[in-house]
């Protein structure tokens, strides 16, 4: 645990991220045992590519989602009413199969005294998202950021997605959704707030 693999032998390629070698030994390993010969021509490259895609597939390792927090504003014209953004797509790999998860996430918070540009509630999403997850965890952490950096009155954070390792493989149940959500502050406490919020989702 903890290797990054960036030192060591590392395979260069004008314009694109250097790649140890030994990754993409584990690639070419990989399509041998999906059964396919590594060495033909259109799987040659291959081994590079799938590497740099895996980097790309987990840049929120790379990012600190708090962050995009951290620029708040005051002056909001007295609103204190919910904050939502609907139907944010986003990219996951669940950690158990590495498999892709595609959904759908509905963000709310209760602000007080100070509101967050809305793209930043979509970037804490990807930051944790294009991580390797489970669905519940993408949801707590993303509702926690935002509750302990903005400290409003309620955060509510619903997640529907499908996950390939069900669609794809091993039970292969295409169409199935899974949904999840975590309900902070007054989203928890109060019946009518949570109601409130999840009319305004959709949900
Ligand atoms: N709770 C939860 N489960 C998940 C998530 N992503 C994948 N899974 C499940 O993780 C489980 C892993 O089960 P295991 O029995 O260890 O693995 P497996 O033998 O490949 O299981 P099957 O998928 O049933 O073939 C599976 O039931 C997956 O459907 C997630 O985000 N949350
Ligand atoms: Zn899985």
């Amino acid at each position: 645990m903890g290797d990054h693999l960036e030192d060591g032998d590392l395979v260069e390629t004008p314009g694109k991220i250097p790649v140890p070698r030994e990754v993409a030994e584990a690639v070419k390993t990989l399509i041998a045992w999906a059964g396919d010969d590594p060495t033909r021509e259109g799987l040659a490259d291959t081994p590079l590519r799938v590497a740099r895609a895996w980097k790309e597939y987990c840049q929120g390792y790379e990012d600190d989602p708090s962050v995009h927090l951290s620029r708040t504003f005051e002056e909001v014209g007295g609103y204190d009413e919910i904050v939502i953004l609907r139907d944010i797509p986003f990219q996951s790999h669940c950690e158990h199969h590495m498999a892709p998860i595609i959904g759908k996430a509905h963000i709310a918070y209760l602000p007080k005294n100070r509101v967050v540009g809305i793209s930043k509630l979509a970037r804490v999403l990807h930051g944790f998202a294009r991580r390797l997850q489970v669905q519940e965890r993408l949801t707590a952490e993303v509702a926690d950021c935002i509750w302990d950096n903005l400290q409003p009155v309620g955060v509510a954070v619903v997640i529907e997605a499908s996950h390939s390792c069900m669609t794809a493989r091993g039970v292969r149940t295409p169409g199935v959704t899974m949904t999840t959500s975590r309900m902070m502050g007054v989203f928890r406490d109060d019946d009518r707030s949570r109601k409130e919020v999840l009319a305004l989702m959709g949900c």
